[in-house]
């Protein structure tokens, strides 16, 4: 369960004084989540999520919350944060730490997703892309190469020589090929970065949104694209392609977007690319754990698999 910090009842009912979303009926901790404290809050005018930050500075905040509310508004389906009824400010403050409200999506996370769900979430990945195109905000992806140079060797210590090696080595891949003409040509903008199944909703196969937007920069959209392949369409238990999966999924994308020819030539490094960066933080969370008590690490061997299976079968659009 993820919940670092208690909220209160009585801190409850004074947020919902500042910010205008009816009277109090209750506050329920949730489970699941591994980064922010999250409660759902319901109130005499509906259900809401709150979300203290437990990572992220004050400071970075404005970029996550300011996009969902730009995509929003632009209408793709990704939850309101909601504001100080006095400061129109989306960035609150809660026991201390800072907090945002948004609003509750119906639904719930498709973690057996068939081709059709990849489809729905293809569509909506593009829409997202273009629309966070005009979005003024800067920030980069705080995921990227910089902090994996930064945090490999502090986790390499813990790792054995095999398994070392093949960390040092993507690393170093990864470096050569952001050095890359292809990877400079890529297109970018505003990504989500974490687009997990866990991270969005559907009610049958209609998806009601997308959230959790706290790891979003601006980097490649085709890095964003891997993430959301190498999680919604693998076989869990191996890390393989589920080619009809990933071909729904890009097929739905490229309806909206198709993709470029430097996009499709580096499609396979960024698969790499994404499930290094998710090694890396689940190897950091693993050796290097908050103090925060309930929180059960994710697996870094999994996305240890992915990588063996992207540099074992590439996967490459014909
Ligand atoms: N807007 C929302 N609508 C409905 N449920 C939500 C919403 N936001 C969060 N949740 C629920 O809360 C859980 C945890 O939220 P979230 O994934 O944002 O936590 P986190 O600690 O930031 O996560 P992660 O470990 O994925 O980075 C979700 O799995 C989901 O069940
Ligand atoms: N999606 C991440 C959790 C942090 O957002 C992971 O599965 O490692």
């Amino acid at each position: 369960m993820a919940v670092f910090t208690e909220v209160s009842d009585k801190a409850a009912k004074a947020l919902l004084k500042r910010v205008p979303l009816g009277d109090f009926v209750s506050l329920r901790g949730i489970e699941g989540g591994i980064e922010n404290t999250n409660y759902f809050l319901t109130t005499s005018q509906g259900e809401y999520v709150l979300t203290l930050f437990e990572r992220l500075r004050a400071d970075q905040l404005p970029f996550y919350l300011y996009l969902m509310k730009h995509l929003a508004k632009a209408g793709v389906p990704v939850p309101e944060p909601q504001a100080d009824g006095k400061t129109g400010d989306i960035l609150l403050q809660v026991e201390g730490k800072p907090a945002a409200i948004v609003g509750k999506l119906p639904g719930k996370s498709q973690l057996a997703p068939q081709a059709a769900h990849c489809q729905s979430l293809g569509e909506v990945l593009a829409r997202m892309h273009q629309a966070a195109l005009d979005y003024p905000r800067q920030q980069p992806n705080l995921r990227g190469l910089p902090w994996w140079n930064e945090t490999v060797p502090v986790v390499l210590p813990y790792l054995d020589t095999a398994t070392a090696e093949l960390l040092r080595s993507e690393l170093a891949y990864q470096n050569h090929v952001a050095q890359s003409s292809a990877y400079a040509a890529l297109p970018r903008g505003p990504v989500h970065a974490d687009l997990f199944r866990d991270n969005a909703m559907f009610e049958g196969e209609t998806l009601t949104g997308i959230f959790d937007f706290y790891f979003a920069g601006v980097d490649t959209w085709l890095f964003d694209i891997a993430v959301v392949i190498n999680d919604w369409c693998i076989d869990l238990a191996t890390g393989a392609i589920d080619k009809a999966r990933a071909d729904a999924l890009l097929a739905a994308y490229q309806a909206v977007r198709p993709l470029q020819a430097c996009e499709r030539e580096l499609l396979n490094a960024m698969l790499r690319a994404g499930a290094l960066r998710f090694w890396i933080s689940r190897l950091w969370d693993f050796y290097l754990p908050r103090e925060a008590s309930l929180l059960k690490p994710h697996d870094p061997t999994h996305f240890e698999r992915v990588l063996r299976a992207r540099l074992a079968a590439p996967y490459h659009l014909i």
